[in-house]
């Protein structure tokens, strides 16, 4: 172990894991992310006599281990739809030459470790055959599933090739195996007990003669430092703020950026470079990326010349990279169309970071209006879906929890996992981690309010508004309830020429306007979306999916009281965490930049400043024209309110016409836009004709309420 992976001593479950393997017993290991399993099957490869099969989903992940087996002097090699034919034959003469050989192994060049694909076990009857003559000769050690879950369609990465090696037991059910996994619920267990015919678990502490030996490690790594960051509404300071994060934080430190989309990687990858006069070295991976040039930038990532890697969720999956000392996700997370959103992934991909067991930081960046994105990506799903992206934006929006209980929380209520998988040596699963960003957070900085009244005008607001069949998104809801606009909104109708506009009376209606910031009152809608006193609406488009926000099955538990009622402290309370709003402009750019010196994340001076995170510190345990006025009450004046601030920071431009503006027959609603980043200047719409001369307020572009449906 040491001479050849220079690993000193076994670290979780290691150890057990390597002696029942070799004991040749079936084996479940679950260990986190970066917790050390390829060790669990190397060694005993290395060990013992024949070859070690390995089953891996990704080309990645098996060029990555190729690379350090390689690297390590061990016979190694993958065998995939991409081998070339000429180096294929070689491969599998040798395995042939393998299987015939009467050593008992050891020899010279003989392979230890194959690495295939699901799909050349579920479709290559030439490879099949060739297992067998490995088992009959005594040749074939084990078989190893890595990330093994992706045989449960209830896990986060099924892939259908899995489900097809059940065939493994049925060809060869003496060949112990080894199945591997990071997060793995029990139901998630039973299925891979079951598809892939292993016995019934045994612990693996006390396991008898019989059975799988089930090995657990502890989920939860102290080396990681989690933060939610907020996240700019615009395009250009969402890039300057990770620049600069970047730069204060992990100069030259290995990162990795995830973002939603190929388009954004890439996007992000160019900016993060320009913005830093090429000082941040970045590279982008996705799915589209031809392998040559992924194989080149896992290279140039793994030796230092890259520093970043902007990827999508196609990069990661097994990556070994030990020394990644930040994962920044630009969004908050979305896989595949397979995959449920939620902190699952979330989990999986931060935990790319501080694999060596060094401190590393996992930044999220947030914010409220990233939700109508993601919904509109999940709307064709089932209500699961939904539910498990609002498991996500709970987490993102939670200033308060401690973000390892709330893994904790999540995985055994959501999962069924077990609390006691967060117990360390150190700390109860329930104990406060004492590093994350809700940890340290210094409590001037979050302004944790009753709502109730805010809330209530919301759902009035939209009451008002969904009687007159209108549609808003949340942006839209927010503005109105601002009094932007004019305070006015489109009736319904499938035909924007049909369509009025409607002047609100927020007296009547709300009892005046929401006091609220854009950002928090976005904050709350999506807090109310997450609690069910809204829900989403999706509606179609031949381009787009525009995603509405509708009252929610909990609405008229808050909207039968009066007013009067709410503020008597009737009815249920509404509570929510507001960031302590930031300033705005250079000034407050530079202020923040010298602030970010070590040691200073406590100071609390200057507190309307909201700080980034800090570099993480050592592991501490009707008709057109019309105006018609909606109101309810007899009482027609509208009160004073000073108009909120409008925030015209946003860059996103709206995409090409033809995408934008579908023909008048289609649900042509004006929230259609997308997020997608252009060099040319934005094209500026009005979100009404009512105010066309009022200046900045009726002359704001809706670029920031936006939906893509590009997605990887
Ligand atoms: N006992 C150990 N002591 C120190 N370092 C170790 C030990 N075991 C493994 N490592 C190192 O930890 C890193 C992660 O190991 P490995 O790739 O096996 O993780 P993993 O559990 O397979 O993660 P993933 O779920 O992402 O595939 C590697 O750099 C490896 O060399």
């Amino acid at each position: 172990m040491k001479k050849v992976f220079g690993i000193q001593s076994f670290r979780l479950c290691q150890q057990g894991v390597c002696n029942a393997n070799m004991d040749g017993r079936d084996v479940v290991c679950i260990m986190p992310t970066g917790g050390g399993k390829s060790l669990t099957y190397q060694l005993p490869a290395i060990l013992t006599p024949g070859c070690t099969l390995v089953i891996s989903p990704l080309l990645s992940l098996m060029r990555d281990q190729l690379l350090h087996l390689q690297e390590a002097g061990v016979e190694a090699v993958m065998l995939t739809g991409g081998t070339p034919k000429s180096l294929s034959d070689e491969i599998q003469s040798r395995l042939i030459s393998l299987a015939l050989s009467k050593s008992s192994g050891q020899a010279g060049r003989e392979i230890k470790l194959c690495y295939v694909t699901p799909e050349k076990i579920a479709k290559s009857k030439v490879f099949v055959s060739l297992l067998r003559k490995l088992v009959e000769g005594g040749k074939l050690a084990r078989i190893v599933i890595d990330e093994a879950h992706c045989v449960s369609q209830l896990g986060h990465d099924f892939r259908p090739d899995y489900k097809k090696l059940s065939v493994l037991r049925q060809f060869f059910p003496h060949v112990p195996i080894l199945a591997l996994s990071a997060t793995c619920p029990p139901k998630v267990l039973q299925d891979i007990l079951k598809i892939l015919q292993m016995k019934p678990v045994v612990d693996g502490k006390a396991s008898g003669r019989e059975g799988t030996v089930h090995f657990s490690a502890p989920l939860y790594r102290k080396n990681l430092h989690y933060y939610v960051h907020p996240k700019p509404s615009s395009v250009k300071e969402v890039i300057s703020t990770m620049s600069e994060y970047i730069l204060q934080n992990h100069k030259n430190e290995s990162g990795i950026v995830y973002c939603l989309t190929k388009k954004d990687a890439e996007f992000v990858a160019e900016s993060l470079r320009n913005v830093s006069n090429d000082a941040i070295k970045t590279g982008v991976y996705h799915s589209e990326v031809p392998d040559v040039q992924k194989e080149q930038l896992h290279t140039l990532w793994r030796k230092g010349t890259v520093q970043v890697v902007c990827a999508t969720i196609a990069f990661g999956l097994g990556i070994d990279k030990g020394n990644v000392r930040f994962v920044l996700h630009h969004t908050v997370p979305f896989a595949d169309s397979c995959s449920q959103k939620s902190l699952d992934g979330y989990y999986q991909e931060s935990g790319r970071a501080g694999r060596d067991g060094q401190d590393a930081d996992c930044v999220l960046y947030y914010r409220p209006q990233d939700a109508s994105r993601l919904s509109s990506i999940t709307c064709s799903e089932a209500a699961e879906g939904q539910a498990k992206l609002r498991d996500m934006l709970r987490f993102a929006q939670d200033m308060q929890e401690c973000r390892k209980i709330l893994f904790a929380k999540y995985f055994s209520e959501s999962s069924d996992l077990s609390v006691a998988s967060w117990t360390t040596d150190e700390a109860n699963a329930m104990d406060r981690c004492g590093h994350c960003d809700n940890c340290t957070r210094p409590p001037e900085t979050v302004n944790y309010k009753d709502v109730t009244i805010e809330a209530w005008q919301i759902l009035k607001i939209l009451s008002a508004v969904e009687d007159q069949g209108g549609r808003l998104t949340v942006s839209g809801v927010s503005d109105l309830a601002r009094g932007l606009g004019g305070g006015s909104f489109d009736t319904g109708g499938k035909r924007k020429k049909i369509r009025g506009k409607v002047q609100l009376d927020y007296a009547a209606v709300a009892g005046g306007k929401v006091m609220l910031s854009k950002e928090d009152a976005e904050s709350l809608i999506v807090q109310m979306l997450i609690t069910g006193y809204l829900k989403e609406a999706f509606a179609s488009t031949a381009y787009t999916v525009n995603v509405y926000v509708v009252s929610g099955e909990k609405a008229f538990r808050l909207s039968r009281f009066s007013r009067d009622d709410i503020v008597d402290g009737k009815g249920p309370r509404i509570e929510c965490s507001f960031r302590r709003q930031a300033r705005k402009g250079k000034a407050a750019v530079k202020k923040r930049v010298a602030r970010q010196s070590p040691g200073d994340l406590n100071s609390g001076e200057d507190d309307d400043v909201i700080q980034p995170p800090k570099r993480a510190r050592k592991t501490i345990t009707q008709g057109e024209g019309k105006k018609p006025v909606v109101g309810r009450s007899g009482d027609p004046e509208v009160e004073e309110i000073a108009e909120p601030e409008e925030d015209f920071t946003n860059e996103i431009r709206m995409i090409d016409a033809q995408e934008s503006e579908p023909d008048e027959d289609e649900d042509d609603d004006p929230w259609a836009y997308s997020f997608r980043a252009h060099n040319r200047p934005a094209k500026k719409r009005r979100v009404s004709n009512v105010g066309r001369n009022r200046g900045p307020t009726s002359s704001k572009t809706v670029e920031d309420d936006v939906i893509s449906l590009s997605s990887d």
